[in-house]
């Protein structure tokens, strides 16, 4: 199987099992709905990918973790509704379709990210597998800590007071690392910490993830400028438009291109411990050129 087949392979785990997790639930008013209009509207699915495979890379079941990777999925889209929000940077469009708040109104976008926010919780906490509860508690604590004021909505908060201002390059830098990089970081070290890695491997498993999700994000810093509108599912110029400072506005994007191509070759070297790193090598190297 090539890395590609691969990754479409754990991409249709990824879905299949977010189909059936709200199925059959008693719906109060459309609650499940809203939640479900942006959790199966498509996406990339690169955080649970993520989860799956350093959980592989580390010799662990990944069948068995699908559960914490769909978890993560959910959170990630709970903060995609947030984000669209018209108090946040006020979208109309996100993974093709118009956003949660277009069609279900604000109060209920709002819920629908709540929702999917305690979900992912539940979803890890009463997930029916046969795993030490450490490791579980470990993983929960690891995306709650990534998720929270200390990382994504600490970083939200920075890159909204950001706007409108002009920011130095560090400033960018710690506030993209905690807006992106926790949440793909902590996807990467779960499976790590599901599989019962050492103490090394998941000191290795973060240094590639932080390279890479800084590398994801000005990727996407880039495509904002130069991508194609249909492809990425969501409008573009939307940083120009909220005056935010990225990576393209400081560096412009030739020096930002380079930039991606050397924090690329740096997440690949922070797997050559591992026996077979060669998945996570390429997955990394396919998000340069990535178009959506
Ligand atoms: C707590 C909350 C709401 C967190 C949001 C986190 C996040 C990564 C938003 C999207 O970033 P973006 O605005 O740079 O990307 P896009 O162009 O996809 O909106
Ligand atoms: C961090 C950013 C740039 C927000 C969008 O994340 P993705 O680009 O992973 O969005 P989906 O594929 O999940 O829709």
């Amino acid at each position: 199987m090539t890395h590609a087949e691969r990754m479409q392979q754990d991409r249709e785990q990824v879905e299949r099992w977010l189909r059936q997790c709200f199925a059959g639930r008693e719906p109060h008013g459309d609650i499940y709905d809203a939640m479900e209009y942006s959790l199966l509207a498509g996406g990339k699915r690169l955080r649970p990918i993520l989860l799956l495979e350093t959980c592989r890379m580390c010799g662990g079941d990944a069948e068995a973790v699908l559960p914490f990777a769909c978890a993560v999925e959910m959170l990630h889209t709970y903060s995609l509704i947030h984000d669209d929000l018209p108090c946040m940077d006020n979208d109309d469009l996100r993974r093709g379709r118009p956003t949660n708040h277009k069609v279900y109104g604000e109060a209920t976008a709002v819920l629908a990210g709540d929702g999917l926010l305690t979900a992912c919780f539940e979803t890890m906490l009463e997930a029916q597998v046969d795993l030490p509860a450490e490791r579980i508690v470990a993983a929960a604590g690891c995306l709650a800590r990534a998720a929270g004021a200390r990382g994504m909505v600490g970083g939200q908060v920075l890159d909204m007071a950001g706007e409108g201002h002009a920011l130095a390059l560090a400033e960018v830098e710690e506030l993209q690392q905690l807006k992106t990089g926790a949440l793909i970081s902590a996807a990467a070290e779960m499976g790590c910490i599901l599989a019962g890695g050492s103490e090394e491997q998941r000191a290795a498993v973060r240094r590639y993830a932080q390279k890479l999700g800084l590398a994801f994000q000005i990727q996407d810093d880039i495509l904002d400028v130069e991508g194609d509108e249909t492809l990425m599912g969501k409008p573009l110029g939307s940083d120009q438009e909220n005056e935010k400072t990225t990576f393209v506005t400081l560096k412009g994007v030739e020096t930002c291109r380079e930039l991606v191509a050397k924090l690329t070759q740096e997440a690949m070297e922070a797997l050559s411990a591992f026996p077979d790193p060669s998945f996570l090598c390429w997955l990394a190297e396919s998000l340069v050129g990535r178009k959506n």
